[in-house]
């Protein structure tokens, strides 16, 4: 490397990643131009606001989080605590937020001053709740660390390419133009893999690809010539699969229902967001991975859980199923996500459910969790690749912080996306 392009050893990046359950950071070296792919420090609150709620970090270290009057705010301070514990004397040289919209706003990543995080809090309805929520954590954030940047990097951008058809809902066009359209979701968690699988597969990760991020909340992503065509989710990940609190998609008349029955939308949005999906249904928690243990152990309440994680697999192979009819076949199936990465159990179900489309596994490979766990000459390539949407942003914020950089925003010029 040229040496007049060296940062000083000490500088490093904070990427904070609000999920609908989790708030994930992870600090990366900023003394290349391109960080390296590994961050150097991770942390991550889960479960919060529920019992469970805990920190835990790359180093081992973890413990119960106290309540808070305002849980996300809660574990806000808990990780910005311990980040900066971890950086010690290094410089920050930026800090960087995935957002799940853009608000309006043009491009993939931007900038955030006093000026962009007011039009991006002004955005009208609706917005996932955890867009509101980083939001709040970047003014928290802008206060603790004056004068660092702050860099947006949007889901939206990836999901740019679907066509109209994908994001057009059959509404009134006036809703449309006041934008209400399918955004798809997870967008930069599916950018990280349109990157590695042509590493991974060569010419044929441009083929068509279905990316199943199964995590807290669960969404697919179709991909012709590695880029979004299909998405299963809408606004946000309330639509398409259910996941571990979550409803997904219901029908009109069992939200019309719901509405009558719990009287105001702050109420029903606590039924759909907190308390329904695997929790709902098996009454006893969103894990999967404690459902598959209560499965097993009899009565009724192995029944619940059972029909919890069959319904959850179900909702999966229908929109792999879906989505692979709108790409015209699938060369390579593609699970990430917590879920998607190591509960191999679920991902057996999936695909054996699957068998029809030509997806095989190679019982062997998957239980030792090889990346391609398929076997040898099979028609579908199934593959796990550990996402990691904090080296996205990471670039976002090496790149909008460089001298060269355009003043707002990067990675071409924008789509409005609303
Ligand atoms: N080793 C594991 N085996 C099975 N499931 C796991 C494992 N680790 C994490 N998970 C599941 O992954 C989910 C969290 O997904 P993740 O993508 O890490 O978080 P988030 O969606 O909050 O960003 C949880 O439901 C958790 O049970
Ligand atoms: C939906 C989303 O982007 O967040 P999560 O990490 O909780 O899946
Ligand atoms: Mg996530």
């Amino acid at each position: 490397m040229d040496d007049t392009t060296r940062q000083p050893d000490s500088e490093a990046l904070l990427l904070l990643n609000a999920g609908t359950a989790s708030l994930k950071s992870a600090i990366f070296d900023a003394c290349t131009p391109l960080p390296a792919q590994r961050p150097l420090w991770r942390g991550s609150v889960t479960d919060i606001g529920g019992a469970d709620s805990r920190w835990r970090d790359s180093e081992g270290g973890s413990s119960d989080l106290a309540p808070a009057a305002d849980p996300f705010l809660g574990a806000v301070a808990c990780l910005l605590a311990r980040s900066e514990a971890w950086l010690g004397n290094r410089t920050l040289r930026a800090i960087g937020y995935r957002l799940p919209v853009a608000g309006g706003l043009d491009g993939a990543a931007l900038r955030l001053d006093d000026r962009s995080l007011d039009a991006l809090e002004a955005a009208p309805e609706p917005v996932p709740r955890y867009q509101r929520d980083a939001l709040r954590m970047a003014r928290v954030v802008a206060a603790r660390w004056p004068g660092v940047p702050q860099v947006a990097s949007f889901d939206t951008w990836f999901h740019r390419t679907l066509p109209l058809a994908e994001r057009m809902l059959p509404l009134p066009h006036r809703y449309w133009e006041a934008g209400l359209r399918r955004n798809g979701c997870h967008g930069l968690s599916f950018e990280y893999l349109a990157m590695m699988l042509p590493r991974r597969f060569g010419a044929r990760a441009r083929g068509r690809v279905i990316a199943a991020h199964l995590g807290s909340t669960a969404s697919l992503c179709g991909m012709l010539r590695l880029r979004s065509v299909a998405v299963s989710p809408g606004l946000s990940p309330a639509d398409g699969l259910m996941t571990g609190t979550g409803a997904g998609a219901l029908p009109p008349e069992a939200m019309r229902h719901l509405l009558r029955e719990l009287g105001d939308t702050a109420a029903l949005d606590r039924l759909l967001h907190e308390e329904a999906g695997l929790l709902g249904v098996s009454g006893a928690s969103a894990d999967p991975q404690v459902l598959l243990r209560r499965e097993t152990q009899g009565g009724p309440a192995a029944e619940r859980a059972g029909a919890a994680l069959a319904l959850y697999v179900r909702q999966v192979v229908r929109e792999v199923g879906a989505i692979a009819a709108v790409l015209g076949g699938l060369d390579i199936l593609v699970f990430t996500g917590g879920v998607g990465e190591h509960d191999t159990l679920l991902r057996q179900r999936i695909c054996a459910a699957l068998g029809g489309l030509g997806v095989q596994l190679d019982a062997r490979l998957d239980a030792s969790n090889a990346r391609c766990i398929s076997p040898a000459g099979s028609t579908v390539t199934v593959a796990i690749e550990a996402t990691c949407e904090e080296w996205v942003m990471s670039r976002d914020c090496m790149v909008l912080t460089s001298p060269l950089a355009h003043p707002a925003t990067v990675r071409g010029p924008g789509t409005p996306v609303a």
